[in-house]
Order: structure tokens, then C-alpha cells, then sequence
């Protein structure tokens, strides 16, 4: 995709949820997960990529002791449709004995989220809970329900707040739906 190819994109996109309904969301789930995790001392684990955006601006709304790492686990690259998940980094730091809070940006069929989940229970998490800034309503029954979620996205392919549109567009602060898809 080139700069014009998704400056169209977006210009011919819909907004399913502005900035100002993410900021406020944001600041519900901080305020869920202190409630859960505040005297835990939680090791936070990001999905790269798309997790970047939702667990940065999630972790300076924690103000509570907690360690950050980050896991790589990819299906969609710049597809629409998931395929064969792809396991790119481990956690760095041990996982064993801890409670881990895994964050992402999507859940979409929950594949990616439960094979993480699993991973990291295998490794001997004490306990695993796992937070989605959008929860996709697709009828699907999926392998995992998040712990904690933000708001929901109809079935549509969604872009912006750390989800891309063919690469591009991870950078928004809003989340948006190609129109032609509506
Ligand atoms: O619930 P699922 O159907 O498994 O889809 C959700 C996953 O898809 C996206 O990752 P993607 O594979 O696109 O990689 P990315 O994070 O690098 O964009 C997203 O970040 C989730 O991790
Ligand atoms: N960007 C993006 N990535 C996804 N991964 C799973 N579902 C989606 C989606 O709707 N948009």
C-alpha cells in the first residue's frame, strides 16, 4: 500500500468509535484491572503488533506495581481473513509462578488470544487473564471470552488504535470499518 492508497482508505472509511469514546474506555478498563490486579504485582505481556497501541496507553493508567514484557504471535500479516498462527518472540522474562495480564487489541475468532493463553499456562503461569481493547460480535463461538474487554466492533474488518488496513493505519487514535464493507 502506498501513501495515497491509504490516505483513500481512511477517507472512504467509517468511524465505529472516536478518540473521545476510546480515551473513555481506556480509562474504564485501568480502572477494572486495578480493581483485580493492584496488590498482584502482574507481569503485563503485549501482543505484538496490533497490542502496542491499547497496552501503552493502558500502562500509564496503571499505578500499581506491575512488570512489562511482550510476546510476538501473528495470523492475519496484512490479511483480512486468519490463517495458520505464527509464533515470532517468547516472553523474555519468566512467566512461572506469576499472574499474567496479557493485552491486545482484538479479539476476533479468539484463536491467537487462547493459544497465547495456553502457552503461557504451559510455562507455569499461576494465572492468566487477558484484556482486548475491541471485542468483534461474529456470532462465533469462540475459544476464549477475555477478562476483560472495551467495546465491541461489529463483523467487519476494523482499523485504527493499533489494528492496520493492509500495514497502514495502526497509528489512529479512533477505530474505523471500511465503508465498502458496511
Ligand atoms: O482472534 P483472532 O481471530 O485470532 O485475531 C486476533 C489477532 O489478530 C490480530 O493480529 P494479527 O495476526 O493481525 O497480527 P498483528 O498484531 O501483527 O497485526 C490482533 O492483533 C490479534 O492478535
Ligand atoms: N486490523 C484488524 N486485524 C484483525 N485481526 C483480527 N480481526 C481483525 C480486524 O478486524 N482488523
Amino acid at each position: 500500500m502506498n501513501t495515497q492508497q491509504a490516505r483513500a482508505m481512511l477517507a472512504d472509511a467509517e468511524v465505529i468509535h472516536s478518540a473521545e469514546a476510546v480515551n473513555a474506555t481506556l480509562d474504564r478498563m485501568a480502572a477494572e484491572i486495578r480493581d483485580r490486579l493492584s496488590e498482584s504485582y502482574p507481569l503485563v505481556l503485549c501482543v505484538m503488533t496490533g497490542g502496542v497501541v491499547f497496552c501503552g496507553q493502558l500502562l500509564t493508567r496503571l499505578d500499581f506495581p506491575l512488570d512489562f514484557d511482550y510476546l510476538h504471535a501473528t495470523r492475519y500479516g496484512p490479511e483480512t481473513q486468519g490463517g495458520k498462527i505464527s509464533w515470532r518472540t517468547a516472553p523474555w522474562t519468566p512467566v512461572k509462578g506469576r499472574k499474567v495480564l496479557v493485552v491486545d487489541d482484538i479479539l476476533d475468532e479468539g484463536v491467537t488470544l487462547a493459544a497465547v493463553k495456553e502457552s503461557l499456562l504451559r510455562l507455569g503461569a499461576e494465572e492468566v487473564l487477558t484484556a482486548v481493547f475491541s471485542d468483534k460480535l461474529n456470532g462465533k463461538n469462540k475459544p476464549l471470552a477475555a477478562d476483560f474487554v472495551g467495546l465491541t466492533v461489529p463483523d467487519r474488518f476494523v482499523f485504527g488504535f493499533g489494528m492496520d488496513a493492509g500495514g497502514a493505519w495502526r497509528n489512529l487514535p479512533a477505530i474505523y470499518a471500511k465503508k465498502d464493507e458496511a
